[in-house]
């Protein structure tokens, strides 16, 4: 039987020290814990501070998304070998792996990458994955590598998945660590805002937001830190940060997938009528669109939303946007196939 896929996520801030140069000593220990840990696991490691390692080298460096591109193309060799260091060390050998957001929306380019990761497995060397900076512009871009990680998580059906952050994990009003959450709502997310630590993307509510897909679709994911003598081992015991549950999931490699497209700018509304046909296997008739938005093309995967704005699940849409819009008080237009429709709830 082929090990378990476990995918851990470094922050920016949580691998650099305040002067915003990569904390070495953080590097060398998860090379070491990783390193024991890739015996029983097959391991992903996604890590952010490729900008943070480059920025230094540009002149007057402000942050616009063209000297972040830069940075991080200087920056993520440099990053790279510093793991290259010290996986060395445990005779463990390290990959390069820029990911844009076409190796995940097209199944065969998607299917070459995980060959390929594979084979990285096979030869005892660790994937370690970061977004191809120099090439993504906003449309096309990953919100963040929280996003990433989940993408990875989620197409190489992972068990676990452990986003480590400069918090430590999601802290509660009293700034505490909530240690354990059965489920993505309300109550986690209350405590929530949209601040970030100061070289973060996305903040919490960006990792809130993917764990909630993640555990949706049957992966355990922990939001923790990097404190400890064995920080990863911890989050895969729930003793490190906020462990969050995962939900029984039975989706199939495709439809999980599939569901991992829901990271998507399209999104649309169905009416209480389609809502009910789909959870009934129906495919989705135009008719029922209650509203459209963002753009997407044909063939993309799209969200489904019920009027209360809970996601009902994603598929991939039949129509690009304009013609769904267009076609919205028409009758026997299809929007989605119900092959290509995968509830949530199921
Ligand atoms: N309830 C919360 N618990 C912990 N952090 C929170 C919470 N709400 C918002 N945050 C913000 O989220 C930030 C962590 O996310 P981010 O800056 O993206 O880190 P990273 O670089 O590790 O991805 C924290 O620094 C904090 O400002
Ligand atoms: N690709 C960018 C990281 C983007 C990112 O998501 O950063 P973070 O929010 O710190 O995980 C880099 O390597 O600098």
């Amino acid at each position: 039987m082929s090990k378990e896929v476990i995918v851990i996520k470094l922050g920016t801030a949580v691998i650099s020290k305040a002067d915003g140069t990569i904390d070495t000593a953080i590097i060398k220990k998860v090379a070491g814990e990783i390193a024991a840990l890739s015996k029983r696991y097959n391991i992903v490691l996604v890590s952010s501070g490729a900008v943070g390692s480059g920025k230094k080298y540009l002149k007057a460096y402000k942050g616009s998304l063209l000297e972040r591109k830069a940075a991080a193309a200087v920056g993520n060799p440099i990053l790279i070998q510093l793991y290259h260091k010290y996986f060395q060390q445990h005779s463990i050998n390290v990959a390069q792996a820029l990911c844009e957001r076409v190796h995940f929306s097209n199944r065969v380019q998607f299917l070459q990458l995980k060959q390929t990761f594979a084979t990285f497995w096979e030869n005892n060397i660790i994937p370690i994955v970061n977004e191809n900076d120099l090439v993504s512009n906003v449309e096309i871009k990953f919100s963040d590598n929280d996003e990433l990680a989940t993408l990875i998580a989620i197409g190489f059906d992972a068990s676990h998945l452990i986003l480590c952050t400069s918090t430590g994990g999601v802290l509660d009003d009293q700034k505490k660590i909530i240690p354990l959450v059965e489920k993505v709502d309300g109550s986690v997310m209350k405590f929530i805002t949209k601040d970030k630590s100061g070289p973060g993307l996305g903040g919490m509510l960006s990792k809130l937001t993917f764990t909630r897909l993640a555990s949706s679709l049957g992966i355990e994911v922990t939001i923790g830190g990097l404190k400890g003598k064995q920080p990863l081992q911890d989050a895969l015991a729930r003793k490190n940060g906020t462990s969050f549950l995962a939900k029984k999931s039975n989706l199939r490699a495709r439809q999980k997938w599939l569901a991992s497209g829901s990271i998507t700018l399209g999104k649309i509304t169905v009416d209480k009528g389609a809502a009910k046909a789909l959870l009934n296997r129906k495919s989705l008739l135009t008719i029922g669109i209650a509203k459209v938005e963002g753009k997407f093309l044909e063939g993309e995967v799209i969200q489904l939303m019920e009027e209360d704005n809970t996601i009902l699940g994603v598929a991939k849409a039949k129509l690009d946007a304009a013609s769904m819009e267009a076609h919205r008080a028409s009758k026997n237009v299809i929007a989605a196939h119900a092959d290509d429709i995968v509830l949530f709830n199921d």
